[in-house]
């Protein structure tokens, strides 16, 4: 593609905790035309997500917190989510390693990296890393619950696989990420 994108101009339009661009560019179509147009860009790093599985009990470890822009679209209840961070510098095994002591207060051994998805890539740069790795109840060594000072105030739960399941049927779970890794464990039967 490089041999048909030309950038004509890239203007921060605001930088705040994430930076948003507007990028201008000229665009070699498929039949030769030459287009131009311009798109509006989203960066606020990528990020890795984890789902532990128990094949033992057959739980998963999620997490629940309060999302703001979901908030704002009317969706009222906290999020249900896979455990997730931001890079921040750090390898996407690294990062998952932390969040999960962090966020579930859970101690990961063997993660598995089973793959990498934009999650949505008509404006936003973000690459998420996908995990998944077994624990047992010997392995919640903490409380979890997130960086208070962050403003994260996060609730640990710990349904079966077949549980979670039903919570995205019926829309109980409405993250993405947390879908896909779901359905990974499903579909690959680690956790019953
Ligand atoms: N001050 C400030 N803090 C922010 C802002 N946005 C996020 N934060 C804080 O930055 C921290 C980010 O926490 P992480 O656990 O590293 O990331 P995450 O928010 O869980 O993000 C994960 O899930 C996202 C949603 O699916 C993913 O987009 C992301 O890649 C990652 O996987 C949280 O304390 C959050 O409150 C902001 O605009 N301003
Ligand atoms: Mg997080």
């Amino acid at each position: 593609m490089r041999d048909r994108i030309r950038v004509r101009e890239d203007r921060v339009l605001s930088k705040g905790w994430s930076v948003l661009r507007s990028v201008t560019f000229d665009y070699r179509r498929r039949d030769g035309d030459w287009q131009t147009m311009t798109r509006e860009v989203y960066d606020r790093g990528h990020g890795a997500v984890i789902l532990p599985y128990d094949p033992v009990r057959g739980t998963v470890l999620l997490v629940s917190q309060f999302r703001y822009p979901a908030y704002a679209t009317g969706h009222a209840a906290p999020l249900i989510e896979a455990i997730a961070g931001l890079l921040d510098d750090t390898s996407p095994e690294d990062t998952i390693r932390r969040e999960a002591e962090e966020e579930a207060g859970c101690r990961i051994g063997e993660a598995r990296k089973v793959f990498e998805a934009f999650m949505s890539p008509g404006s936003v740069t973000e690459k998420l890393t996908f995990f998944v790795a077994p624990y047992s109840a010997a392995d919640r060594v903490g409380a979890g619950g997130g960086l208070a000072a962050e403003g994260e105030d996060i609730e640990v739960l710990e349904p079966t696989l077949e549980e979670a399941l039903a919570m995205v049927a019926d829309g109980r779970i409405v993250d993405a990420k947390t879908i896909m890794l779901l359905q990974y464990v499903r579909l690959n039967s680690l956790a019953g």
